[in-house]
Formats: C-alpha cells, structure tokens, sequence
C-alpha cells in the first residue's frame, strides 16, 4: 500500500470517509488525479468524423507546423439544413440545395442579408454546424474529390469573436500558440523567427509588443485582433481558411486590411472562403468568386467582379454607373419590408432570381481548370518556416509538464497583469473588512460577545465564499470558450491546464483573504496572537479557493456568464443555510443532513469558530453563563471537532469541484451535427420523428421556390442563361 505524508491510504480514507460523502470524495479525488498524472491523453476533437480526421492526420495533410499548404478543393453540392420548431411543428430550411465549389488560391465571399444562412453554410463546410436534435443537414460535402468525413486536411476556422487572453501580448500569445500546437519547435531564436515572420505577415509588426486588451484597458484594434486570430489559426499551416463576418465591427480601413490580409492568403496557395454581409467596392474587387444568398437559397454563384453584374443584367437589372457593385447586388437580393407592395415586389424579384439559378446550375458550364502545380506549395511564410518544416513534425502535442508549464506562464501572466480586476478586488476585500470591523468593533469578553464572534466568523465565511465564487463565474465562461476552442485544435489536454490554473492563481487568490483578515483582525479584535491570524488567514484563503473551484464547476456547467451568475450565488446559498449558523442539521429533515458535510461555508465557520474560541474566557455572573470558548462550541456542535478536520475538508471539497470541473468540460466539449448523404439529392430529408409530428402541408419553405408569375420578364429568362458557375474538371 501507498504511504501518504507517513500514513497508509487505507487509513487515510478511513480517516476522511466517516462520511458517504467522505469516500466518494476520496474515490472521485483519486481518479482525478491518476487522470490528471497519467500520459498525456489525447486532443479531444469535435464529435464529428471530418474533424476527427483531421485530428487524426492522414497522408495528404502535414502534421502541425508542417508548412506546407496541400492545394483543396471543396466541392458540396445538394446541401439542405432544416431547423425544426417543435411549438409550431413546422420545419424550416436554412439552407435549401445548395452547391457549389472553392478553389485553392481564390478568394471566395459568401454575401447576403442578414440571417440568409451565410454562416450556416460555413459552418456546414467546416462540419462545425452545432448538433440538435431539432437540425437535419443532408447533402455531399468533397474535400479534394473525398468526402468531407473521409478526407483529411487541414483547417482554420476565424469566428466572428475574437477570444484571447487579455493581459497578453500580440507576440505573446502568438509565440506560447506556437510553442503549444507546434512543440517541436525546440529552438527559441527558430521559434522567435517563426513568429516574427508571422507578425510581419499579418501586418502585426507595429503593435507586436501591446496587450490584446479588453473591455477594461484597451489594447489592440479590432482589426488587428481578427489578424491575430488569423495568425493564430495558421500556425497549423491550413489548406482551407473559413472567415466568418472577418469585417463585421471594424472601420472600413481596418476591413480593408483584414481583406488584404485573407486575399494574400489565398494568393500564397490556400482555399478562402468568408461570409460578409456588404463590402464595401475596394473590398468587394478583392473576391475571386462570390456566392450570393438570400433567404437560405442561392441567388448566383460564380466568379465575382463584372460577372455577376453581367448575369442579372440578362433579366433586366442593370448595375448603374458609379454604384458600387456589392450595393448593387445586396439590395437586389434582400427584401424591403418597408411596405406590403414593396414585399410583394422584392419578393417576387428575389423569387425569380432564385428559380433562373436552380435552372441553371442544372447545366454548369465548367469554364476553367485549376491547375493545382501553379500554386504556390508553400503559404511564403519565409525559409525559415520551411526549413523548419523539412524536419518530420510527428508530435502533435507537447509532453504533459511541457504543456503544464507554458499554460502556468500564461495563466500567471494573464492573473498578475489583470490589474483593473486585481484592484477592484483589493478594494473590495478591505472594504467589506472595514464594514464588518467597523459593526463588529473591538468586541470585549462579555456574554453578547459569544454571539457577536459567532456572528463575524459567519458573515466572514459567507463573505469569503461568494467573493471567490463571482469572480470566478464572471471570468471563466469566457476562458472556458477559448479553451475549448484551442483543445479542439489538439493544443493540450484538460489536466494541466486545470493544474496550472489553480497553481498560478495560489498566490494572488489568497492576497485578497490575506487582505481582508489584516484588516478586520485588529479592528474586531479576533484572538489575538499571531498564530490565531495566521490560521484565520489560511482558513478563509483555503476557503476561497475552494469557493473558486465551485465556480469553475458552474462555468463549466452552463452556456453563459448570465446563467453562471444565476445558478453560482443560487447553489452557494443552499450551502450558507447549512453554514453552522442557521441552521441546525440534527434538527432538519434526513434528506438534507449531508448537506453540512459539503458546504465550504460550514467547513470554514466551524474552522474559524475552533481557532477564535478555543482558550478564551468570557465575563459570567449567572450559573448558565459560557465561561470559556469550549463551552461556546460545545453550543454549535463544534466541541469534538479540530482544524486539521477543515483543512481535511475543504481540500476535499476543492478536489470534487475540480474534478466535477474536469468532468464537465469533457462532456460538455462542443459536438457537431453530423452531414447525412440524402436519399434522393433532390429532396431534403427531414428527420423521421419531426415527420411523424407534422402534416406535410405544416413544411413551410423558406423562401418559396418557384411561385414566380411567367409573365415577369426577368423570371422568364431561359435558354439563353450564362451559367454561372465555374466549376473544375467537368467538361
Ligand atoms: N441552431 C439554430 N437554431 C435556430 N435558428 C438558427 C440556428 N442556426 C441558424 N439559425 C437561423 O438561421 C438563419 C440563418 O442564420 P445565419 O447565422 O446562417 O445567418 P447569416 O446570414 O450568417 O446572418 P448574419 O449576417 O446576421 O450573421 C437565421 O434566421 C438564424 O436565426
């Protein structure tokens, strides 16, 4: 048997589990951490089979860091993404037949209105589209002429949100990503190289040195942080770009740049898709080819510049001088809902444009081929890169302790900078220490002292817990989002990054406690010796992090900071009720005499009560008077009880909500709806349980297809259509 701190673990636990609760804690603790020591697990990857592959790796994709852009062409075609609304028991289409095809080395723009399905269709590409039971997405997704599911190659996904760690540098951030994804990088003058060469390329080189910034302090322009994205996404050298919105938020120069950025990306070999909503004309002369959407539908597909301009002027819409092109073309597909003839109109029009499309892409004219070899087989990232690509890259994630110890710099960097958080923290904690110590000035040895001490030592406890708690839940959901997203690219496991969490976070987690006890000691006048402080001060620091695990654990139970908000302060006050104060167990309901066991809050009160009163003597006239501080326990239960038991129990305590931590971002990591090859490609299926609760009639598409008056002169376009789309390889 393992000896622990000079005692075998079997008694330990026989120590610790008096309680149920005490051995499934051990038991839960223990499986934590031979998780959390073994070998370094495996990224964890979206559920779905494309993003496994490329997980995975195959012969046609480079390992990480690798360099080299292998040329992909996505082709998709028959793609329908239904969304079923169950109160309405209708289904309605996001995306209705869609086709179409993205070259390496074009620029391609997904443009629409809003909420035309731009992002869904991206995301359908990317196979991120976020599983429902609710969604049913069927169609042919090819990479390079393989299934999306089968194929393997190498993408980069920029969001719409920029998610960083704040109080980190541009080059910070961008050289711990490359130490991350790229451990073999060894070399610290290769890998300055490597991110220099990148900052140049991004055009990140003037502001290389600032912090990212948040809402607090500013730091970097928008526009730069959509290139830091785009930066941090090519270090794993990917065949296919996708941009959602990439100029959604920024001025028109910043838009401009970020364009430049992805059009000279796509020039250097790879494949670039973006959605925008409505460039402006500079931006709009950057796209190769453009789709259009309105309404889930394709309004044109094909090359951009001239072409499109010249295709709707077949059905009698002309592009006037001097108005730039991607006006031109967003207003001629959106719907004006200014009035009811003009939605009538617009709607007709859009109708039209729909139909003569679905017509034509029936027969595809495949005008060019692309001739894979004269692309350029390297993204120009400099020799350097190359060289360090030449070497076999075969390790896709550094060792546990390597992973460990750049997540603990970049966790220490980013809780030791935060200096607005850390002195509104400061405050906060002396604060609430000057209120308490103030109502609970210099308390004597009388009688009514017992229950003023008893008072303190629980407002203390209480005030501890729920300050760690909010500054946890207020922050993580945010964090949570941006590790989710880099362990999705396979860059660590969860282990250390929860280690080196709650490692850097030690010491300025219990300057705050340390604070707060500093102040309201003297001020109360507590027990005073310098031994009874300190072990006040360790109580409600240990308390504190432990109140902070609990947060993590809701973070990481729940979508949003909003709702952590909600549910952290909800559960914490089911815990401040069986705090040792309120309530006593003994004489509540069986269910709930565990709760104590669990409450941080009850640790920490009988803690601090067990260090403030034990040898203390009070003023007493009458025979039922407390004399001592033992007799003042002995009231609350706390007679029999030792600190070691507090310290044994929030440990405890910190270890389930770590784990439940754990737990929860594995489980919760997010899962994509997978792409189901249709029946007939010519009708979406729709899941069979929304079908057994819907009438067909109840099937509402949007838009309706087809209902055109043949009257209308650009609807009745035929023979003579232009097809526009250029598709490779078919003749
Ligand atoms: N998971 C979902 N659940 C419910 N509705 C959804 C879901 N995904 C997309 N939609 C709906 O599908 C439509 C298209 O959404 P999408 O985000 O693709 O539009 P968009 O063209 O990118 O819009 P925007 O330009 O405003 O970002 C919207 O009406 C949206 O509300």
């Amino acid at each position: 048997m393992v000896g622990f701190g000079g005692k075998k673990v079997h008694q330990m636990i026989v120590d610790f589990g008096g309680s149920g609760f005490g051995q499934v804690a051990i038991a839960v603790a223990v499986s934590f951490l031979v998780r959390v020591f073994s070998a370094p697990s495996p990224a964890l990857s979206p559920d779905n089979d494309l993003y496994d592959s490329l997980e995975n790796g195959s012969n046609d994709a480079e390992a990480p860091g690798a360099g080299k852009v292998t040329p992909v062409t996505i082709r998709w075609s028959s793609v329908n993404c239904c969304l079923y609304d169950r109160s309405t028991r209708t289904v309605r289409f996001l995306l209705r037949n869609m086709s179409g095809i993205a070259t390496p080395g074009r620029l391609l723009a997904i443009m629409g209105p809003s909420g035309s399905g731009k992002t869904t269709l991206l995301n359908v590409l990317a196979g991120q589209v976020t599983a429902s039971p609710r969604m049913y997405l069927t169609g042919h997704v090819e990479f390079n002429r393989k299934p999306a599911s089968k194929s393997a190659c190498k993408f980069a996904y920029v969001r719409q949100e920029d998610l960083f760690f704040s109080q980190l540098t541009v080059r910070e951030t961008l050289s711990l990503a490359t130490e991350l994804q790229l451990p073999n990088i060894s070399s610290a003058e290769e890998r300055d190289e490597f991110v220099n060469n990148l900052l140049f390329k991004l055009g990140l080189v003037s502001c290389a040195d600032t912090r990212v910034g948040d809402a607090k302090v500013r730091g970097i322009s928008g526009g730069e942080k959509k290139r830091l994205s785009l930066a941090c996404e090519l270090l794993a050298s990917p065949s296919v770009i996708f941009a959602d919105e990439p100029t959604t938020g920024l001025d028109a120069f910043q838009a401009e740049k970020v364009m430049e950025t992805l059009q000279q990306l796509a020039q250097d070999g790879h494949t670039v898709i973006c959605s925008i909503h409505q460039p402006r004309g500079s931006v709009y002369s950057k796209f190769d080819d453009i789709i259009l959407l309105t309404e889930g539908s394709l309004a044109y597909a094909g090359p951009a510049h001239q072409e499109p301009l010249t295709y709707f002027s077949k059905f009698g819409y002309q592009c006037p001088d001097n108005v730039n092109p991607a006006e031109f073309l967003a207003d001629l597909i959106s719907i004006d809902y200014s009035s009811a003839h003009s939605v009538y109109t617009s709607r007709k029009r859009v109708d039209g444009l729909i139909q003569s499309l679905s017509e034509s892409l029936s027969r595809i004219i495949y005008t060019s081929q692309i001739n894979v070899n004269d692309l350029p087989n390297v993204n120009g990232l400099s020799n350097s890169r190359k060289k360090i690509t030449q070497r076999a890259v075969r390790k896709k994630k550094g060792t546990w302790w390597k992973q460990f110890r750049l997540l603990l710099k970049r966790a220490w960097m980013q809780a030791s900078r935060d200096a607005p958080t850390n002195k509104v923290r400061a405050r906060m904690s002396i604060a609430s220490a000057i209120i308490f110590g103030s109502v609970f000035w210099r308390m004597g040895n009388s009688q009514t002292s017992v229950q003023d001490r008893m008072g303190l030592l629980q407002v203390t406890a209480i005030n501890t817990a729920m300050a760690a708690l909010t500054k946890t839940i207020g922050v993580f959901p945010k964090e949570r989002a941006i590790v989710d997203r880099e362990r999705a690219k396979g860059s660590y496991s969860l282990g250390p990054y929860l280690f080196s969490k709650l490692l850097a976070e030690l010491p300025i987690g219990a300057a705050f406690p340390l604070m707060f006890g500093t102040v309201l000691y003297p001020m109360a006048r507590l027990h005073p010796t310098l031994q009874r402080f300190g072990k006040f001060c360790g109580i409600i620091t240990m308390e504190s992090f432990a109140a902070s695990a609990m947060g993590l654990t809701v973070g990481a139970m729940v979508p949003t900071t909003e709702a952590a908000m909600a549910v952290g302060p909800s559960l914490m006050t089911v815990f401040i009720v069986f705090g040792g104060y309120y309530a006593n167990p003994e004489n509540t309901p069986i269910i709930f005499r565990w709760i104590p066991n669990v409450s941080l809050i009850r640790w920490a009160f009988q803690g601090l009560s067990i260090n403030e009163f034990s040898g203390l003597q009070f003023d007493h006239q009458h025979s039922f008077d407390i004399r001592t501080g033992e007799q003042a326990l002995e009231r609350f239960s706390f007679g029999k009880s030792r600190i070691r038991d507090t310290v044994i129990a929030q440990n405890r305590i910190l270890l389930f909500w770590y784990f439940t931590t754990y737990l929860l971002l594995e489980k919760n990591k997010p899962k994509y709806e997978p792409l189901q090859i249709p029946a007939d490609d010519k009708e979406p299926i729709i899941k069979t349980e929304m079908l057994h609760s819907l009438q067909v009639e109840q099937i509402v598409e949007a838009p309706p297809v087809g209902q055109v008056d043949s009257n209308q002169p650009p609807e009745s376009a035929g023979g003579d259509l232009v097809g526009p789309f250029v598709l490779e390889g078919a003749k």
